[in-house]
């Protein structure tokens, strides 16, 4: 099974072109939505026990602990750290089964895989990119996003250029659906024409 990882700066087209994927064929796993699976379960009580006040109900008030970590380096680095491994450990279990299954392309989605040192688990990275005003204009006019909130986002993600120079192959979401549909469809020809 060949293991792509996909990822991309915030509102670059990340989700849409991992769709794309899963539409192809293959099989893909989602960081993000995982993340949001641990914060309904496992991750709940590590997380109340390091930000107090930010759970409820049994859940992580997503609204509450942006308040206390986005802006603030070292809470989002706490946080990272009780988040990340165990991301880890879903993103092993999904594998396993997309094996198991017979897969022969998984894709994992992966916001932060080279901040994270996910490249080392992947066969090649796909780097999903835009020009930085279509980026700017996508983020800006999503509901309860401020210049100040996008610009700590992006200070704690990797620049696009260097994502995009670290990349094995490039998706282009900027010139519309169907060119990026086209450069989806042709990285999975020419992996499959390798086995
Ligand atoms: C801070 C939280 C609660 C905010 O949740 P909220 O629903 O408001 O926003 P959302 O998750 O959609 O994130 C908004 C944007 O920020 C980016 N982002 C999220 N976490 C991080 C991070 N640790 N570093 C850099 N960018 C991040 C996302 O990729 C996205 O582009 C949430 O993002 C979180 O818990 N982050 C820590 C876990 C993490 O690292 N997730 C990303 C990779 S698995
Ligand atoms: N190939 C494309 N052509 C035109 N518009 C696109 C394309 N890909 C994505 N978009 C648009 O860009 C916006 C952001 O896309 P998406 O939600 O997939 O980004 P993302 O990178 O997953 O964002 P985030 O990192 O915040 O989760 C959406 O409005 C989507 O419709």
């Amino acid at each position: 099974m060949i293991v792509l990882g996909l990822t991309g700066s915030i509102g670059m087209g990340k989700s849409t072109t991992a769709t794309m994927f899963a539409e192809a064929g293959a099989a893909v796993y989602d960081a993000d939505a995982a993340v949001h699976a641990l914060y309904r379960g496992a991750a709940v009580p590590l997380i109340e026990a390091a930000f107090p006040g930010t759970t409820r109900d049994g859940a992580v008030d997503r609204k509450a602990l942006s308040a206390k970590v986005m802006g603030d380096g070292a809470a989002m680095t706490r946080l990272e750290g009780i988040v990340h491994p165990l991301v880890r450990g879903s993103e092993t279990a999904f594998l396993d089964s997309a094996r198991a299954a017979g897969a022969r392309v998984a894709v994992l989605d992966i916001p932060l895989l080279f901040e994270t040192g996910g490249e080392a688990r992947v066969h090649a990275s796909v780097v999903v990119t835009a020009a930085p005003e279509v980026q700017r204009q996508r983020v800006l006019a999503r509901p309860n996003m401020t210049p100040e909130s996008f610009a700590a986002i992006l200070s704690r993600q990797m620049a696009d250029a260097d994502k995009r120079r670290r990349a094995h192959f490039l998706v282009d979401t900027g010139r519309g659906l169907e060119p990026a549909r086209r450069a989806v469809q042709g990285i999975l020809r020419a992996l499959s024409a390798c086995e």
